[in-house]
């Protein structure tokens, strides 16, 4: 079990280092939210590239720090550029962060989905919904909770997922984040539990997929779960700021990016969260 006093002291690091070094965590994602995700990346310090082709997908990992790969809107030439992206980063032994979203919909996302058992992503996030059904594709234990995926919103509870978070994780090694009212992310023995942002994060398209993007710029300084952990802090302070004066889910988007801007690493690293296991 780890404890709180040195990963509070673990995510301001990170914070910092991010601040200072402005790492380049490029991804393949979807075209909805792609100009969110590399806004959201660059608002904390980050680097954002946004790449389509296979030899485009290696460039990026050979200059990466760590990367996101996005399966929101699948395209047949991923059926290429994500495995080859994907095998490149594990040659150098570089972290990517996997967001499953839409899982269920379609052959080819759910091929993908089921190759990238054997390679173990350092970070999987994901809605609820999303990480029950990637626990039963990879026929981990996902617990009691049944799959009930959906188009790309959640119709689970993040206590449903904690079971097939922590099977995920203990299966990768690294950490997974599922996101929700309250976020919970694991490394398969600690649970971190942290609160905060806002409903509005619900009405904007694109919360979940720049969390994903953020944790791979922290991803590229510091292990999974604390980069998984600084970026939900990060999320939960940034969107209860925004949501003060926003009268709507279009004024929230915008003030959202400027308080990820904002946040200090003292105030990132001293968001409420517990620990758990
Ligand atoms: N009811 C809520 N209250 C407060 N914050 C929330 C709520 N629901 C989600 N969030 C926050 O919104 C962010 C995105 O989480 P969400 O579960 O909506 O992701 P998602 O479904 O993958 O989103 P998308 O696919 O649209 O990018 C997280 O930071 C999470 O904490
Ligand atoms: C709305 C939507 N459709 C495919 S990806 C995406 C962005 C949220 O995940
Ligand atoms: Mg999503």
């Amino acid at each position: 079990m780890r404890n709180a006093a040195e990963t509070r002291e673990r995510i301001k690091q990170a914070a910092e280092r991010v601040r200072q070094e402005h790492p380049l965590a490029p991804s393949i994602t979807n075209a909805v939210t792609m100009e969110f995700v590399a806004n959201a990346q660059l608002a904390i310090g980050g680097s954002a590239a946004m790449v389509y082709l296979a030899d485009e997908g290696e460039a990026m990992a050979e200059a990466a720090g760590a990367m996101y790969l996005n399966m929101g809107t699948i395209l047949p030439l991923y059926e290429a550029s994500m495995p080859r992206t994907v095998r490149c980063l594990a040659g150098q032994h570089k972290s990517w962060v996997l967001d499953p979203v839409g899982i269920g919909v379609g052959g080819l996302r759910e091929k993908l989905l089921r190759s990238f058992r054997q390679e173990k992503p350092g970070i999987i996030r994901g809605n609820a919904s999303e990480l029950i059904a990637l626990a039963r594709l990879w026929e981990l234990d996902a617990g009691t909770a049944e799959t009930a995926v959906c188009g790309v919103d959640t119709t689970q509870s993040v206590a449903e997922a904690r079971q097939a978070a922590m099977s995920l994780a203990r299966w990768t090694g690294g950490a997974v984040a599922v996101s929700g009212k309250e976020d919970l992310v694991t490394d398969g023995e600690t649970v971190f539990l942290s609160a905060g942002g806002s409903p509005f994060m619900t009405k904007i398209t694109g919360a979940g997929c720049s969390l994903g993007g953020v944790m791979a710029v922290y991803a590229c300084c510091a292990e999974p779960f604390i980069a998984a952990a600084a970026s939900v802090a990060l999320y939960n302070l940034a969107g209860e700021r925004a949501e003060k004066d926003a009268p709507g889910p279009g004024s929230f988007r915008q003030q959202f990016i400027d308080e990820l801007y904002l946040a200090t690493p003292e105030e990132i690293a001293g968001w409420p969260f517990k620990l758990d296991t």
